[in-house]
């Protein structure tokens, strides 16, 4: 199921279709009703809307991470079978999640190095990680030297960095980042978007950008989603962008 090596094409089945999604957390009423979303491949949506609606809920529904109580997740194609470590492993792997907070999504006892192969070594590939990680490493802007540090070691935005790196190294066929750049500067989040946007170039991935940043996610994504309410988030498309429009207007460099 990865998406390397597909031609988006009009007769593949979507990266992601969510269907009648209810969800929420213990006892408590739920915080998604009846949601449904698609998001073709080779498309990148942005799902906006006011704090706590449940975007991060979706977020996680979608990258197989919460179990949702009624409705079925579909990725590239399959219905999903199980969730978090019982799926199968292409389903658990077909998408990359990029969190909000780097501090609580890394352990903080891998070095940059081992944060980023350690999907690798959890699907049997740790082979692969000296040439992935480093390519990765290297398209995100960390140099060698700050593979050798820790969390506690690096900055907030050197540890999204390698959160990013982390998120790509298995090749998904989706990804879900879910506030990304909330605490990054500007600089930093151009150089992500645009990691991110060369990914997608080169593999045919498709993205569910969760946010609060209108401005980022029009100029990003090729339509938004009003989570307002998210009982049901209607799918109102939005400012369809051009595929070579610059992510946010600013540079590509690897500040
Ligand atoms: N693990 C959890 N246990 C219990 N309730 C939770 C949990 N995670 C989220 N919630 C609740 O679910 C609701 C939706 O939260 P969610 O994080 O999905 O919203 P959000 O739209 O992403 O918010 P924000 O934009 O502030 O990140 C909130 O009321 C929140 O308190």
């Amino acid at each position: 199921m990865s998406a390397a090596g597909n031609t988006p094409g009009a007769c593949d089945p979507p990266a992601l279709r969510l269907s009648g999604i209810t969800a929420g957390y213990e006892r408590r009423s739920p915080v998604l009703r009846d949601v449904s979303l698609t998001v073709r491949k080779g498309e990148a949506v942005g799902l906006l809307g006011p704090s706590g609606c449940g975007k991060s809920t979706l977020a996680r529904v979608a990258a197989l991470l919460h179990r949702p109580w009624a409705g079925t997740v579909h990725l590239a194609g399959q219905p999903a079978r199980g969730w978090r470590y019982r799926a199968p492993r292409a389903q658990r792997t077909f998408a990359g999640v990029v969190f909000q907070q780097p501090r609580t999504a890394a352990d903080p006892r891998l070095t940059l190095h081992a944060l980023i192969a350690e999907p690798l070594r959890a699907t049997g590939r740790a082979v692969e990680a000296t040439d992935r990680v480093g390519r990765l490493a290297d398209a995100v802007g960390l140099g060698p030297e700050l593979l050798t540090r820790r969390p506690h070691e690096v900055s907030d935005g050197q540890l999204q960095r390698a959160c990013v790196a982390r998120a790509l190294v298995l090749d998904p066929g989706l990804l879900v980042c879910d506030e990304m750049t909330a605490m990054l500067d500007a600089s930093t989040t151009a150089a992500l978007v645009t990691v991110v946007e060369d990914y997608r170039a080169r593999t045919g991935a498709a993205l569910l950008a969760v946010g609060h940043d209108r401005t980022l996610l029009e100029r990003w994504c090729d339509r938004t989603v009003e989570a307002a309410g998210l009982g049901a988030p209607d799918e109102r498309s939005r400012t369809p962008r051009a595929r070579e429009t610059t992510p946010a207007g600013t540079p590509a460099s690897g500040t």
